[in-house]
């Protein structure tokens, strides 16, 4: 297949040109998007015609492949390899106690760390050893969102930072990251990953458990973990009366979060958002709390 080379983000306005293929769909990888050229047009390169994927989904971190839940069969293996060429393929089997660490198994070809883009932004992490919270991304963009909206200099939150999927774009958005992550590895990347988006003076790193780290008076409180309304209690000493706090659960636990808060003295507005649905009937949910 005939293909020219263009940015990702110039897909819509290349769509409408005369040299575009309209026959066959783009092949997109990262910010990179391969467009199919029609016959006596000037193309870039030749690139081997694509067979359509059937399998079940699996996601691209950097260049190797993640498949998530049961182990996929061997044909399916071929497939994602067949279609994207990834380095790897890496099955997740599930994510393990507090860390979240992964339990994973190399299918084919290699892993290890990789380097992943996404929003513009520049993620380093090794898959097989850290979790990335693949299916929230319109989630990360939400926060990145509301930093953006509100008022210069917020300072925020992030008590589970992970590698830093909601610190870097809310500090890449305008806001002051008190980022706490327990996972030395996830750490790490962390501080790696504030530095390789320029963001180092705009993102404080604590390692350890944030219920200890919280420090101060937050705007903004993300707390990105199933169990987060737990570890609720620990936050009221670091909001004041119009500090958010979002709070991640698996199905609704509003009624829950309004006990809280008003035991603490506080009366919340509780606004309930739905992220992905996790498992069949349940649904990741997010709960901004507006104190008042
Ligand atoms: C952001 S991920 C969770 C994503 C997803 N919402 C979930 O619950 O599976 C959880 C991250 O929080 C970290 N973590 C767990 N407990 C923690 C604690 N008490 N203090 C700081 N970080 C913690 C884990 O190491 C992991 O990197």
């Amino acid at each position: 297949m005939r293909v020219r080379e263009v940015r990702t983000d110039r897909l819509g306005a290349v769509s409408g040109e005369v040299w575009v293929d309209l026959t066959r769909h783009p092949y997109v990888e990262g910010e990179t998007a391969w467009v199919p050229v029609r016959e006596g047009f000037a193309f870039d390169r030749e690139i081997p015609e694509r067979h359509a994927y059937a399998g079940r989904g699996y996601f691209m971190l950097g260049d190797v492949a993640v498949v998530r839940g049961d182990r996929p069969a061997e044909k399916e293996v071929a497939g994602i390899v067949r279609f994207r060429h990834p380095r790897g393929v890496l099955w997740i089997e599930s994510l393990d106690g507090v860390t979240r660490t992964p339990v994973t198994e190399i299918l084919w070809g290699s892993a290890g760390e990789v380097c992943h883009r996404e929003e513009g932004y520049t993620y380093y992490l090794d898959p097989g050893r850290v979790m990335f919270a693949q299916g929230n991304r319109d989630e990360k963009m939400r926060m990145a969102r509301l930093v953006r909206e509100s008022p210069a200099g917020a300072r925020v939150a992030d008590m589970f930072a992970g590698i830093g999927y909601f610190a870097i774009p809310m500090a890449g958005s305008g806001a002051k990251v008190h980022a706490m992550e327990i996972n030395p590895v996830a750490c790490a990347y962390l501080e790696r990953n504030i530095a390789a988006n320029g963001l180092a003076g705009r993102v404080q790193v604590s390692c350890g458990d944030c219920r200890v780290h919280l420090s101060g008076t937050y705007d903004r409180v993300v707390m990105g973990h199933f169990d987060a309304v737990t570890m609720l209690p620990a936050v009221f000493s670091h909001v004041h009366g119009r500090s958010v706090i979002h709070v991640h659960s698996i199905g609704d636990v509003s009624g829950t979060i309004q006990d809280l808060a008003e035991g603490a003295g506080f009366s919340p507005s509780i606004n309930v958002h739905k992220v992905k649905k996790y498992r069949p009937h349940e649904w990741h949910i997010v709960q901004d709390v507006t104190l008042s």
